[in-house]
């Protein structure tokens, strides 16, 4: 657990915010100083209160809101302030959590659309698509406003994914879908991650987000206040001040692997190592 801005030795980061200060309105700043880094293979999640810039971080790192200072990076890369066209290109697939598909076009014609920028590769990455969203295949010639949320969800993040990013960035995938849906997103999203596709996704749904990815951020008035382990952040009296109340308790009771006579592991900073599921869920 690490607490305020984040360093790193290692160099090898997918993405990487740095001190990013960013703002929709002259003078005023909406993230002040916000920092995160992903490295390959990871699944991150960022949560934190309402307001606090977790949404802002994305688009800024999608070139959506200016970056006033501070800079974003893709493979020790400057892409700051590149226009989204621009960041697709470069590696950067992004799902807005709202008004993510084209109601009036086919699936098929969406997923075209995701690929406009590189059509020679289109029957190989529609193959890819339909392998990993089977239902989308089915439905291949209907129109996308006819889909239910989580099936559009599946389109919108397929879409993005027609372009082969190196890192996915997810605003909120499991908002206004029922519990069941919101799991099946969840472990839709990890299951991407494990094609190799880095994750980082802004989560309301913090109890479920902190079990399922790598690490998390936990953002506070424009900054990365905590990062660590889902469990790490589960038990920090901190994170659980500022915002988690009684979800290191959620977090607990939803492992399934706990053996009798490792109480102490519930205690921060004293990390076992991961158990994984095949579905990608961490239960330690
Ligand atoms: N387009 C915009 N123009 C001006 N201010 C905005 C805009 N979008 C967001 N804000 C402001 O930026 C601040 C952070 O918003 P943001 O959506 O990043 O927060 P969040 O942490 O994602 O919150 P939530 O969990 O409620 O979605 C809020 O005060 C919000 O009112």
């Amino acid at each position: 657990m690490t607490s305020g801005t984040t360093t790193s030795p290692r160099t090898d980061a997918v993405i990487e915010a740095k001190d990013v200060v960013a703002g929709y309105l002259p003078g005023v700043n909406i993230l002040n100083g916000c920092s995160l880094v992903a490295y390959p293979g990871e699944m991150i999640g960022i949560i934190g209160p309402n307001g606090a810039g977790k949404s802002t971080l994305l688009k800024a790192m999608f070139g959506l809101v200016r970056v006033h200072s501070g800079q974003v990076t893709l493979h020790g890369k400057d892409i700051t302030n590149l226009k989204a066209n621009r960041l697709v290109e470069t590696g950067v697939g992004f799902v807005p959590q709202t008004n993510n598909v084209f109601p009036t076009l086919t699936i098929e014609e969406n997923l075209r659309m995701g690929l406009f920028l590189r059509p020679q590769k289109l029957t190989e990455r529609l193959a890819a698509m339909w392998d990993l969203f089977p239902v989308l295949h089915d439905r291949r010639r209907q129109m996308a406003g006819a889909l239910s949320g989580g099936e559009r969800q599946s389109l919108a993040m397929a879409r993005a994914l027609m372009m082969e990013p190196s890192v996915l960035l997810l605003d909120e995938p499991s908002a206004g879908l029922s519990p069941v849906r919101q799991d099946e997103t969840f472990i839709r999203t990890r299951h991407i991650n494990k094609t190799g596709v880095c994750v980082v996704m802004v989560e309301q749904n913090a109890r479920r987000c902190l079990q399922i990815c790598d690490r998390g951020y936990v953002l506070d008035q424009g900054r990365d206040a905590y990062t660590g382990t889902g469990r790490e952040l589960a038990n920090d009296p901190k994170v659980i001040e500022l915002y988690l109340g009684t979800l290191a308790k959620d977090v607990e009771e939803a492992r399934t692997d706990k053996p009798a006579g490792h109480e102490h592991d519930k205690a921060a900073g004293h990390e076992h190592p991961h158990h994984q599921h095949e579905d990608g869920v961490h239960t330690d």
